[in-house]
């Protein structure tokens, strides 16, 4: 028998048969010249045939050894438990390795996941936390198993959180074989510069497998679960699949895919995080239905009914707007009933920094405590335009759409110090009844596109690259906007301060504050009169119109992102020109392809303006082009 690895094995033996163990040193023997070192294990206070060697860790070697003997040779028949010594290296005990392998299934979740552990040089770390809810408190855990993060389970006590969590860890790793890789983007693979980036960075990451994460849940739950084809369109060389998952007859939000796999990906990444809110919030009119709109409903239903609950007025507040605060104070104080007292920000999170305030509320990059990990969340009066911006992320999953991962509401108020620049918790004497939402969202770069251009026009002379850039950068946000007219929503607010870049440089959609659907039914008609968004981005259309004021929008950014303009007196001189598809004569020549898809898209008749999907193909189309000139450029030069 090889005793490299019997000190491993018994000390695995001793950990899933939870035994304690230690080694005697029981001195040595011999001359100085041949010296021979003693040692024994002991096994919950049993002790084992003693082992020698040259050094005291041969000597334990041998011991442990010697140890694994006795067990294997029934000297200790009674304590030994054959299934449960998992031998995982090539000792004697194979015959104990065959047998584990053929009948294999832990009992002991916990145990499994420290030994797998050990085996890979893994660190397994749990990550526990309490959730309220309006009628109990649930325990949650998760692991962290190397870099990898593994979803949260609950359970009525810690430990049996604890456990549900390992034993997801072992279904989700052993049903890997299975498991994909996800390819989120729907970029074009002709995007330049940004992208490659992206894709390498992709490569990089390893995606949750949300299937396994729902079959998992379902069989826990006793649920039954399928996957059911929506539609599918798009050229039989970019075909896109839509799919929606439906549990036991409740169906979960639709998602698109390049291939049927990655559509049912991304409809059990959307069922898993309703699931988690379901779970959350404790009640189950809270799950995302087919459209967000069902869901806004619930959501409002839900937070009318709070509203006719007692008020703790020591949880009152009000809410300060930093331009009506003092310069020192962004003042943020969130107040809810008593039926939703909820402390997650200030439990769950270090707020890091005030990336920004909006009209409606204040922007944190924070630090999830546990995790260890950045995002954003963002701190809104309830409104129609919050309820709306939550709604509306939770149906998105793209690229290029600002990520939103969760919501909840809370009692408690924060105020962000810009002197000591910390956040803290306050009240107000206040009563007002006001309630926010905290949304939880990817952390982005704090430079945005507006940054992107300012920047760009400072330089003198131009960079080379920003046509080339600019190009990538139109091709990503295309990319947004085409995904989300499929999902029949309509942005209204699309302009540079509203498009961030991730953290590795991908353009990222945010601010869905002003979204609203795009269905042909009078309420949605109806609702879509009278002026919305920025009006240097706005479409000259004022009644009922469509998704087209986006694309309006988009014809206004393209030519920003390529044009320099050095001044605010000369953005002022060309802006309605440019709106009226007059551009500066050196634009048309410089940039006459742009020129011409620009035009198109600032045709006054929104009619006259191509869908999101046909802008794209003809960006790509452009992209190889100009790839090709590029090269051709490159190798004359
Ligand atoms: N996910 C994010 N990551 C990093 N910064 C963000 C994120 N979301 C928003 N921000 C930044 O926070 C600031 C406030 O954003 P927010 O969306 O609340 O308001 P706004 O777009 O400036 O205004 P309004 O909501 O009135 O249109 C902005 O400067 C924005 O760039």
């Amino acid at each position: 028998m090889e005793t490299s690895s019997c000190v491993v094995e018994l000390q695995l033996y001793a950990h899933r048969t939870r035994c304690e163990l230690h080694y005697e040193d029981l001195g040595s023997v011999g001359p100085d010249v041949d010296k021979r070192f003693i040692q024994r294990a002991v096994l919950d206070g049993k002790v084992y045939p003693v082992g020698r060697g040259r050094t005291k860790k041969e000597a334990k070697r041998e011991a442990a050894k010697n140890a694994i003997m006795c067990l294997l040779e029934n000297e200790h028949q009674d304590s030994v438990d054959p299934v449960r010594f998992y031998c995982s290296s090539s000792l004697d005990c194979r015959y104990l390795k065959v047998k584990h392998q053929a009948s294999f299934t832990p009992t002991n979740y916990m145990c499994w996941l420290n030994e797998y552990g050990l085996k890979n040089k893994l660190n397994i770390r749990p990550v526990e936390s309490t959730r309220l809810g309006p009628n109990n408190a649930t325990k949650w855990c998760s692991f962290v198993v190397g870099e990898e993060v593994y979803p949260a389970v609950s359970g009525k006590t810690k430990k049996e959180a604890k456990n549900e969590a390992a034993k997801l860890v072992y279904d989700m790793i052993s049903s890997s074989k299975t498991a994909e890789t996800t390819d989120y983007s729907h970029t074009s693979t002709q995007n330049l510069g940004l992208n490659s980036q992206l894709h390498s960075n992709k490569r990089r990451q390893r995606a949750t497998n949300f299937i396994g994460l729902v079959d998992h849940y379902c069989r826990r739950t006793n649920c039954y679960h399928s996957y059911i084809e929506v539609r599918r369109c798009g050229p039989p060389t970019n075909p896109q699949f839509f799919y929606k998952l439906v549990i036991n007859n409740k169906e979960y939000p639709e998602a698109e895919g390049k291939t049927v796999k990655e559509a049912e990906q991304n409809a059990a990444q959307l069922a898993w995080y309703a699931l988690q809110e379901q779970s959350d919030w404790d009640s189950k009119s809270l799950i995302l239905t087919k459209h967000s709109c069902l869901f806004l409903c619930s959501l409002r239903e839900s937070l009318a009914s709070s509203q006719s609950m007692p008020t703790d007025t020591s949880g009152s507040g009000v809410f300060t707007d930093s331009s009506s605060s003092s310069k020192e104070t962004i003042g943020f104080i969130v107040c809810l009933n008593n039926n939703v007292k909820l402390h997650r920000f200030a439990s769950d999170f270090d707020p890091m920094e005030c990336l920004g305030s909006g009209a409606f509320g204040c922007v944190f990059k924070v630090r999830h405590k546990l995790l260890e990990r950045f995002y954003a969340v963002k701190i809104v009066r309830r409104e129609e335009k919050s309820l709306r911006e939550v709604g509306t992320l939770s149906d998105l999953l793209h690229l290029n759409i600002v990520r939103y991962y969760t919501f909840w509401m809370e009692d408690s108020g924060y105020q962000w110090d810009i002197s000591s620049n910390s956040c803290s918790s306050s009240q107000s004497a206040d009563n007002s009844p006001a309630k926010y939402l905290y949304i939880q969202m990817e952390l982005c770069d704090t430079k945005t596109l507006k940054v992107w251009i300012d920047e760009k026009n400072a330089e003198s002379p131009q960079d080379s690259k920003r046509r080339e850039e600019s190009l990538s950068i139109a091709q990503q946000i295309v990319s947004g906007v085409e995904y989300i007219h499929a999902k029949k929503h309509i942005h209204r607010d699309l302009k540079p301060d509203n498009i961030l870049f991730g953290m590795e440089g991908e353009v990222k959609i945010g601010d869905f504050g002003l979204v609203t659907r795009d269905d042909d039914d009078d309420s949605a008609l109806m609702e879509r009169t009278g002026q919305r968004g920025t009006t240097s981005y706005m479409a000259p259309e004022q009644k009922n119109y469509d998704r087209k004021v986006d694309i309006f929008a988009l014809g206004l950014i393209y030519f920003e992102l390529l044009w320099r303009i050095a001044t605010g007196h000369e953005r002022v001189e060309i802006w309605d020109d440019v709106r009226s598809q007059k551009f500066p004569e050196e634009f048309s020549v410089a940039f006459p392809h742009e020129n011409q898809i620009i035009t198109s898209l600032l045709c006054e008749s929104p009619e006259d303006r191509p869908e999101a999907s046909k802008l794209k193909a003809e960006l790509d189309t452009w992209a190889q082009t100009f790839n090709a000139q590029n090269n051709v450029s490159d190798v004359s030069m």
